[in-house]
């Protein structure tokens, strides 16, 4: 990246399409984040390429509102079934374009391992009529303002945005030792044990089980105060009297 001479944003940092109108711009990385700065980077007037490295579930948000809440009645493997099918009526042959679906179904997928559907806000749309360039490769190397891929394209750009995730850094500032946070400043112990640690600490949202996730830590952790403040026959703090 030294020699490549135009601007490089994280996604962090990206805010909008302004600056970018007109020039050729790279969004590295094929996650929820890459996929919506590639769809607000085409209709601000980027020339939008996206780099997808790897196999990822697209699904629409009406699809996957739909599979969450069958998850309250019917087996995993069913509902991977019913997306599919539902995604295939939608968005037809994914692969056709480089967005290759894993062997393992949409709901297993987030239920067994750290990764997460892409939810569909009009990128695909894009991408089918060839406003976003899809590089299905990984990145060789850089060379000024030339990107080669592992596929053999070669292609310049004036700028590229880096939407390749995040790392905790809860490790970093937290000073505590009881196991709550684990080395990758995730949740150090697994669910459903995972939400309360020592002295009053608790996390939320830090065990990778999604929005509905966080929403269930955060009822335990509400629970938990409230058992403990009824408990203790001195409240622990004023209750509005003074
Ligand atoms: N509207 C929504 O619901 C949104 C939800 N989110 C959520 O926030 C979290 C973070 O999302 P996001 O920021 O997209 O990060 P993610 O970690 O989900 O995605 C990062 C992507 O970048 C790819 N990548 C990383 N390094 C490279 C590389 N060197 N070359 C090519 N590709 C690379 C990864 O592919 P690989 O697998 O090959 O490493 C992966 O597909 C996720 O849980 C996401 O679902 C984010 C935005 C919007
Ligand atoms: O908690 C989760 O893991 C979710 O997927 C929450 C959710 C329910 N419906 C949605 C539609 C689009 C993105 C996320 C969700």
């Amino acid at each position: 990246m030294e020699t490549f001479p135009g601007k490089v944003v994280h996604a962090a940092d990206y805010r909008s399409a302004e600056g970018f109108k007109g020039k050729s711009v790279l969004v590295v990385g094929g996650g929820n984040s890459g996929m919506e700065i590639a769809y607000d980077l085409a209709v601000g007037g980027a020339a939008t390429s996206i780099v997808i490295r790897s196999e990822l579930h697209l699904v629409s948000k009406e699809i996957w509102n739909l599979a969450m809440t069958l998850y309250r009645y019917l087996p995993v493997w069913v509902i991977d079934k019913v997306v599919l099918l539902m995604c295939a009526a939608v968005f037809g042959d994914t692969a056709r374009y480089g967005l290759r679906r894993p062997a393992v179904g949409p709901f297993t997928m987030k239920a067994t391992a750290t990764m997460y559907p892409v939810v569909d806000v009009g990128t695909f749309a894009k991408i089918r009529s060839g406003e976003i360039r899809v590089l299905p490769a990984a990145i060789k190397g850089v060379r000024g303002r030339d990107v080669e891929f592992a596929d053999g394209q070669r292609h310049a750009f004036d700028a590229v945005v880096f939407a390749t995730g995040y790392r905790s850094t809860t490790k970093h500032w937290l000073k505590s030792d009881d196991g709550l946070i684990g080395d990758d400043g995730m949740a150090g112990r697994s669910y459903p044990d995972h939400w309360k640690g020592e002295n009053g600490l608790y996390c939320a949202g830090m065990v990778r089980r999604g929005i509905y996730g966080s929403y269930e830590d955060a009822e335990h952790i509400a629970d938990d105060i409230s058992k403990q403040l009824r408990s203790s026959s001195k409240p622990t703090h004023n209750n509005g009297s003074a």
